[in-house]
C-alpha cells in the first residue's frame, strides 16, 4: 500500500519509535482504543478505527515535527521539548518517563559544586539545556561562556572515565547507571516526564483532537482512581462520606436492609489502603474496591 498517499486526510500523531517511552506509549494508545497495526520496519501505521496515522520517530525529533506543524500531536519527554526549544502545547502529563537531567561528576573527583565546573568540559546529549544551564551559572550568554559543552548521542556516562569530560549532564531515574559509572549528582538541570504535546499551528479537525485528548485523559484518570463500594448504617454517613467524597459526590443508594445504605465513589488508588482501614474503623462493612478500565469525567 502507498502509505504516504493515505496520510493527507489523517491527523498525524508522532510517537517514539523505540527506547524508554515506546512500550508505555503503545499501552496508552491501546487503552485509548486507538487501534493500529504496525508492520515490521515501517515507521507509519494507519489507525483502523479513527482517521489517524501514527508516525514512529526518535523521541528527540518529535518536538520539532510537532512544533513545526508537520505532525499534529505527539508523545515525548518534556526534556526533549525543552532541548529542542519548541513552542508546543503540553495538554496532558502522562505520568511516565519520570527522571531528572542532572550534572554528574566522578564520585572521588575534585568537583563538589556545579560552579567548580565553569571553564571545564561537559559532555551531554542535551547540549542546548546544558549550555543554557552553565551560561546562567557563569552569568553570561551561551556565546560568551567559558565552559565547553560537547555532544554524544548515548552512553554519556562513560565520558568521564574515558577522559573526554570533567562532568556530564545526563538523565537519572534509579541512579543505577550513574553509580555503576562511578559518578554522583551535584545539581539538577530539569525534572521531566512524558507529555502529550500538541502543535500550535495544527489544521486538523479540532473535534478529533478533542476526542483523542479526552480518551487519553480518561486512561490517565482510570490509572489514578479505583472505584470503592461499601455498606454503612445511615447514621454514620456524616463520618464516612468525608473519607470517600468522590470526584463530584459519592453515590448513596437504598439497600434492602433497614437503616443501611450502599455508598460508591471514586477514590485515589494510592490512598486505597488507608481509606479502607478508615471506613472499617468508622463502622462501614462489605468494603470493596474495583479497577476502572476507562472513564470520561
Ligand atoms: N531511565 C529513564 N527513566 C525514565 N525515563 C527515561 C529514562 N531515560 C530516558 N527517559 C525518557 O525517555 C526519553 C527517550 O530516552 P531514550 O534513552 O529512550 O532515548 P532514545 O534515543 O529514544 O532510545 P535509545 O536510548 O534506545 O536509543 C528521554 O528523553 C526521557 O524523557
Ligand atoms: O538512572 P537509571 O535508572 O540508571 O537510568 C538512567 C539511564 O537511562 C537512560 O539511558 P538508556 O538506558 O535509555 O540508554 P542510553 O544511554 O543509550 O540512552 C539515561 O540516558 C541514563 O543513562
Amino acid at each position: 500500500m502507498d502509505l504516504v498517499n493515505h496520510l493527507t486526510d489523517r491527523l498525524l500523531f508522532a510517537v517514539p519509535k523505540k527506547g524508554r517511552l515506546y512500550e508505555k506509549c503503545v499501552h496508552i494508545l491501546k487503552e485509548s482504543d486507538i487501534k493500529f497495526r504496525r508492520s515490521d520496519r515501517l515507521d507509519i501505521a494507519l489507525c483502523t478505527n479513527l482517521p489517524i496515522a501514527l508516525i514512529f520517530l526518535p523521541a528527540a525529533d518529535i518536538p520539532t515535527f510537532v512544533g513545526q506543524g508537520n505532525c499534529d500531536l505527539g508523545i515525548t519527554g518534556v526534556d526533549q521539548v525543552r532541548e529542542a526549544g519548541m513552542d508546543v502545547h503540553l495538554p496532558i502529563n502522562l505520568q511516565f518517563g519520570n527522571c531528572k537531567l542532572q550534572v554528574q561528576v566522578p564520585e572521588n573527583g575534585p568537583y563538589k559544586k556545579p560552579e567548580e565546573l565553569i571553564g571545564k568540559t561537559i559532555v551531554s546529549s542535551f547540549t542546548n539545556l546544558t549550555s543554557q544551564y552553565f551560561a546562567k551559572l557563569e552569568g553570561t550568554t551561551v556565546e560568551n561562556m567559558k565552559t565547553k559543552i560537547s555532544y554524544v548521542g548515548g552512553s554519556v556516562e562513560a565520558s568521564c572515565a574515558l577522559g573526554v569530560a570533567d562532568g556530564i549532564v545526563d538523565l537519572v531515574e534509579s541512579g543505577e547507571t550513574m553509580r555503576a559509572a562511578g559518578l554522583t549528582d551535584i545539581a539538577t538541570v530539569l525534572e521531566t516526564s512524558a507529555y502529550l504535546i500538541e502543535s500550535k499551528t495544527t489544521k486538523s479537525d479540532p473535534e478529533l483532537i478533542a476526542t483523542i485528548k479526552s480518551r487519553i485523559q480518561g486512561v490517565m484518570t482510570a490509572q489514578k482512581y479505583v472505584y470503592c463500594n461499601y455498606n454503612a448504617p445511615r447514621e454514620i454517613l456524616d463520618q464516612v462520606l468525608p473519607i470517600t467524597p468522590g470526584r463530584r459526590a459519592a453515590t448513596i443508594s437504598q439497600i434492602d436492609d433497614a437503616g443501611w445504605v450502599a455508598v460508591s465513589a471514586m477514590i485515589e488508588r494510592a490512598k486505597k489502603g488507608r481509606i479502607m482501614d478508615d471506613l472499617k474503623r468508622k463502622g462501614a462493612a462489605d468494603i470493596m474496591v474495583f479497577e476502572i478500565s476507562n472513564c470520561r469525567v
